[in-house]
């Protein structure tokens, strides 16, 4: 028999990832759960451990109250309580908040299957795709929806993490089917400077969320070849467009209006202007270095998502047949991957199909 959440409770939240945007969102939850009886003011942050001059993440985050590494110059709020065993971190949730770089969620989760409350939901902040078995891509929602067996919801949207954590106004969009889930997880995120609107398509709004990081790495090449603002909304625009088609062909019923949602316009620019995946593209053309040796150089541990992704769906485009169909995307992939110069990006906006 399916069980039913004890709604009587406060909700008991657990944090999966605890990088960049997993510490910045702690903060607003961490704050959030102490204003609202809904939630049990204790919210467990699982930390990927590591050492830091000789003391463990964990340790630091919960003596000092601040992710020294990922988040440093910001507090986190003591009723976040870092958790280096993610399964004791989550052994007695009620939602879940995935927000770990993509490369990383199955091994990550693996060890919660069959270990947490069959009630709990989850919400993904994630952003990129997994590549399933046959050579096609699956969101990341539908992977821990599978891997854990719970409902999942998504939030994304034009949010650099540094600036939300400066609480700097911006929007945001949680995806999510069940009416009431949608209105309690708005309730543990929105803030007065993090305003949330909740919709129900959910595919889109993850599909926007992972191949914006795409387009991001575009906009940092054209950047780094020198040209102008013109050019990188050129860019901006035909990525938008590929992203719509995608949406089109790969995930039919999805709507338009998403893509005017926090969620795509807004996070397509915000991202290829002010993002991590901008800044390495860009110094990838102008330094000739390998993007993994930016990542660790620039990013300190962080994570660009955006040449991962850019893989992905070349390999499912590749596989359907489909490359021609999506000539930016497909350049940004052969560029990252070393196989053509960043030059040819130029060539690849020129003659795009749009204009035809
Ligand atoms: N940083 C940002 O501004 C935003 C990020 N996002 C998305 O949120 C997700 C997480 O990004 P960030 O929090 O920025 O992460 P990040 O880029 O700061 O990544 C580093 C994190 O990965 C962890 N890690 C390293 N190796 C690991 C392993 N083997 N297993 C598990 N964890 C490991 C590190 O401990 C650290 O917490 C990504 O999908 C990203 O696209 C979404 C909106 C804003
Ligand atoms: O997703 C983001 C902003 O919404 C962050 O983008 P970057 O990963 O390029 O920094």
């Amino acid at each position: 028999m399916c069980e039913v959440a004890d709604t009587s409770k406060p909700r008991r939240i657990a944090i999966i990832g605890s990088g960049n945007w997993g510490s910045a969102i702690a903060r607003i939850i961490g704050t959030n759960t102490l204003k609202n009886g809904k939630f049990d003011s204790t919210v467990q942050m699982y930390v990927f451990e590591e050492i830091i001059d000789g003391q463990k993440l964990s340790e630091i985050i919960n003596t000092k109250h601040e992710n020294v590494k990922y988040l440093p110059g910001f507090s986190i709020p003591p009723n976040v309580v870092a958790n280096p065993d993610i399964v004791d971190a989550g052994k007695d949730a009620d939602i879940f908040v995935f927000v770990l770089p993509h490369k990383f969620v199955r091994a990550a989760c693996q060890p919660l299957v069959g270990k947490i409350k069959p009630t709990a939901i989850g919400l993904s902040l994630i952003k990129g795709f997994d590549i399933t078995p046959g050579g096609g891509i699956e969101l990341i929602s539908n992977v821990i929806n599978k891997l854990l067996n719970i409902d999942m919801a998504v939030l994304m949207g034009a949010n650099l993490a540094g600036e939300v954590a400066a609480e700097k106004f911006c929007e945001t969009t949680i995806g999510c089917k069940d009416k009431e889930a949608g209105k309690l997880l708005k309730e543990l995120i929105q803030t007065d400077y993090f305003r949330v609107v909740v919709v129900d398509d959910i595919n889109t709004i993850e599909i926007c969320g992972a191949l914006k990081n795409i387009v991001a790495c575009g906009a940092g090449f054209v950047d780094g070849l020198g040209y102008g603002d013109n050019t990188k909304a050129a860019v901006i625009r035909l990525g938008l467009m590929e992203m719509i088609k995608f949406a089109d062909v790969f995930y039919p019923g999805s709507k338009l209006s998403t893509f005017f949602e926090s969620c795509g316009v807004a996070d397509l620019i915000t991202t290829c202007y002010g993002g991590r995946n901008r800044k390495v593209a860009e110094a990838f053309v102008k330094t000739g270095k390998k993007i993994e040796e930016l990542e660790n150089e620039m990013l300190n541990g962080q994570r660009m998502q955006g040449p991962q992704t850019a893989e992905e769906v070349h390999i499912m485009l590749k596989n359907k047949g489909m490359e021609e169909r999506f000539p930016l995307f497909t350049a940004i992939h052969q560029i990252c991957q070393g196989n053509l110069p960043p030059t040819q990006m130029i060539n690849c906006i020129k003659n795009h199909p749009e204009h035809v």
